[in-house]
């Protein structure tokens, strides 16, 4: 087996590849825009669920939601506020949803974890962090080894939210407001595959009404489970 070189926190030839070709796919789509940021790459697409498919999938996170852990593990006072559903890869509907987004964005199938479902009511919300792995964090070498550094995240608002719940990039000065069906997808790193500061975001809390989303984060090699 080929040793790989922990190369998660610097410029990668491979990582910059996947980007590109994302990237590139993206922008020749019609139904996609991009939003404006002019330090990280971020993508939305209105419609991309039906008001029927966002119903059947809050109704899957109802049934399974769990309070939200971190990957530290513990499961987290006041950070991450939200309840997680591990959804079932292989229910009809997270299988399309997957499927789905792998064909707009050209993401290996392979490489993306299995899409996480989020709940948040009144007052909760997940404070600003990355999504990316920090490679001074104790979880960062079972990560390396289980498909690497994350690069892309793709994630679905299921609900409208009458307050609040806005996905917030700080370090960009602006925030997105929850929209049923919408997909948003942004690059984790830099076009030179290095982690990017400028993609740190957080959920805002809910200020009123319940917000879902499921979130689907790929890896830059296959994710082994
Ligand atoms: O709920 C949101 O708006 C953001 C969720 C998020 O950051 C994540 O799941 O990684
Ligand atoms: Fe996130």
């Amino acid at each position: 087996m080929n040793e790989i070189v922990d190369d998660g926190g610097t410029a990668s030839p491979a990582r910059a590849a996947i980007g590109d070709r994302v990237r590139e796919k993206l922008n020749r789509n019609p139904l996609v825009s991009r939003i404006d940021s002019p330090h990280l790459e971020i993508y939305g697409r209105q419609d991309f669920l039906g008001a029927e498919e966002c119903a059947v999938m809050r109704a899957i996170i109802d049934a399974g939601a769990q309070p939200s852990t971190l990957f530290t593990g513990r499961e987290n006072a006041d950070y991450r506020t939200s309840h997680s559903c591990n959804l079932d890869r292989e229910d009809p509907l997270v299988h399309a949803i997957s499927a789905r987004i792998c064909a707009m964005t050209g993401l290996e199938p392979d490489h993306g974890e299995t899409l996480q479902g989020q709940r948040y009511t009144q007052g909760q919300e997940y404070k600003v962090h990355c999504d990316y792995f920090p490679v001074n964090a104790s979880y960062w070498p079972d990560m390396r080894k289980t498909g690497g550094q994350r690069n892309w995240t793709a994630m679905i608002y299921l609900s409208p939210v009458e307050g609040g719940g806005e996905t917030h990039f700080p370090r960009c000065e602006f925030m997105v407001p929850p929209i049923e069906g919408m997909i948003l997808i942004w690059n984790n790193l830099k076009p030179d595959g290095a982690p990017n500061p400028y993609s740190l975001h957080a959920a805002r809390p809910v200020a009123q009404g319940t917000k879902y989303v499921v979130t689907k984060w790929f890896r830059e090699r296959p994710w082994v489970r």
